[in-house]
């Protein structure tokens, strides 16, 4: 079979026998309203995934209105030319149809986070909207999205509970959206959970990690438990390390604020990097139920040793502080690699290595997976390198093994080359969904796979906090390191001494079409 005739199974048919969640009414109207419409992650993520399901004809025009929400005084035509731009990247001359009939589909309703006017004139908005589309039997879904800083989360559900919830006299659903970061520590984030969890059930909240969303993300478990020649392998016995690595090629451009409070442990590495490491080591599931996957998630979290000091380098980027928003002796890291070492019977002695960094010198998010050296090596390729296991989430989605073989000719020697499995060149003309478009679809499914518990949060904040206070407490200061570079050396250092062995003189080169 040649490689055009690849069959995709479709996401709809799969989902709908594993997933489907019980007593669930899916027809009637639904709202879904994002709340911080005028923000970044409204623009830039929330409306453009939106639209994307739309134009998949997954957002039915004739039960589906979008509500805007936030405190700056706009139109609703203001708002929708200011998200138009974000729409049209890239559009055909009929995508560009699509964009207005979308566009039409949005309302917006200006008011405050904690006082109820503004959530009454919501709460009547989406009423008017539902009585207008709604028959008799048809249910009323309300989704709300909060695109917002995590300090008004407790006033907005607060709100939503008192004046915004479905009707029940007409069945359906209220749902809330929350993104990362939950809480600033361990101690924050239970404080947030509790007031949150006062409010709604958890079966009602969708703590967001787009890199859940992600396809090779997606791909791990079907990697790692449809496969046989994976189980084997997937243990102390063979795996030397494992890295998982995200890189930037950009600062915080504009976030500076944000980030300043936060930092990239905070950012990236406690919520993005450590849902991957959850399932690149837990254990499988009894099932593919969401709560089935995310007890064996919150397992793996909970044999997380203490993080030793002698383990973490810490970076800040030249420069980073010459934004205005940033305080001029910031210790805020822009740059961390961190070994995590997992107590089970698996994982013993395996380094762990995260690594993220901003600034760098290129834009890449990977997991790595080096093997042991082979034993008694009769033809001396250590030199060649190790077997290395390489997972690209992006850009340019691909796994590739690296392995050992004969070079090709009269002579008996070897040379690393590779397995390599190039989605843009083995899947060519399929389009890979954006991670929050998937993710928002999940919630209107009423699918919680891809979020994270509360027991999961608990348990990742349980590893990071005693760090995070030491670093801003002063006790562990970043390493400047120039914007373009790999970061600071010491992290290279760091990563030779938990075991990682680079190979010298091997590239391995994206096919290109
Ligand atoms: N931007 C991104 O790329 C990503 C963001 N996130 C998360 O998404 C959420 C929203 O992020 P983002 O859109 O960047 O944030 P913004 O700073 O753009 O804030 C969103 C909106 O919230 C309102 N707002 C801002 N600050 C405050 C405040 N102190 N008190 C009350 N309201 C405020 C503003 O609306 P108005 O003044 O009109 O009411 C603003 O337009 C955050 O939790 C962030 O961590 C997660 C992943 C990526
Ligand atoms: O959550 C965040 O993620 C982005 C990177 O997302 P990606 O999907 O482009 O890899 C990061 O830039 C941002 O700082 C962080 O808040």
């Amino acid at each position: 079979m040649g490689s055009g005739a690849w069959k995709i199974e479709k996401r709809d048919d799969f989902r709908s026998e594993t997933f489907k969640e019980e007593n669930v009414l899916e027809n009637g109207t639904l709202s879904i309203i994002v709340l911080g419409a005028s923000g970044d992650l409204a623009k830039k993520k929330t409306f453009p995934a939106l639209f994307h399901l739309f134009k998949q004809g997954f957002l039915n025009p004739n039960e589906v209105h979008i509500f805007g929400y936030a405190r700056t005084k706009i139109s609703d035509d203001e708002l929708r030319s200011r998200i138009r731009g974000y729409l049209i990247q890239g559009a055909s001359s009929k995508d560009l149809e699509g964009v207005t009939k979308f566009l039409q589909l949005i309302k917006y309703v200006s008011g405050s986070y904690d006082g109820e006017e503004g959530f009454r004139q919501l709460d009547k908005e989406i009423a008017v909207h539902e009585d207008s589309k709604n028959s008799a039997d048809g249910s009323s879904r309300r989704l709300f999205y909060l695109a917002l800083p995590p300090s008004v989360y407790p006033s907005v559900c607060g709100m939503i509970k008192n004046y915004c919830m479905n009707n029940s006299d007409h069945g359906g659903w209220t749902r809330i959206v929350v993104e990362k970061p939950f809480g600033k520590d361990l101690e924050s984030a239970e404080k947030l959970s509790n007031q949150i969890g006062e409010l709604f059930d958890e079966s009602q909240i969708y703590r967001i990690d787009h890199y859940l969303g992600k396809e090779l993300v997606q791909n791990l478990l079907v990697l790692r438990f449809a496969n046989r020649f994976f189980l084997p392998l997937w243990n102390r016995d063979n795996i030397e390390n494992v890295q998982i690595v995200f890189r930037e090629d950009f600062g915080t451009e504009g976030r500076g604020g944000y980030f300043d409070e936060y930092g990239i442990i905070r950012d990236i590495i406690q919520n993005h990097l450590l849902q991957v490491l959850c399932l690149v080591a837990m254990e499988k599931p009894v099932s593919l139920k969401p709560e089935h996957i995310r007890d064996e998630k919150v397992k793996v979290l909970q044999s997380v040793l203490p993080i030793n000091d002698d383990e973490v380098v810490l970076g800040q980027y030249d420069g980073y502080t010459d934004d205005p928003t940033v305080p001029d002796h910031s210790n805020t890291p822009t740059f961390s690699t961190v070994v995590l070492r997992i107590h089970n019977e698996r994982w013993e002695g395996v380094p762990f290595i995260l690594k993220a960094g901003k600034a760098l010198n290129s834009r890449k998010a990977e997991i790595r997976v080096q093997f042991k050296d082979v034993p008694g090596d009769i033809f001396r390729c250590k030199k060649q390198g190790r077997n290395e296991f390489v997972i690209r989430l992006q850009p340019s989605e691909a796994m590739y093994m690296k392995l050992t073989v004969k070079q090709p000719g009269l002579e008996m020697s070897t040379v690393q080359s590779e397995l390599d499995l190039s989605y843009g060149q083995r899947y060519q003309g399929v389009a890979i969904p954006e991670a929050y478009e998937r993710l928002i679809l999940d919630t209107i499914k009423g699918d919680q796979q891809h979020f994270v518990r509360r027991d999961e949060l608990k348990a990742a904040w349980e590893i990071f906090t005693p760090l995070l206070h030491r670093i801003d407490n002063g006790e562990l200061n970043p390493l400047p390191y120039k914007p373009g570079s790999r970061g600071p050396e010491a992290a290279d250092a760091l990563l030779e001494k938990a075991g990682y062995v680079q190979t010298h003189g091997y590239i391995w080169i994206p096919p290109t079409l």
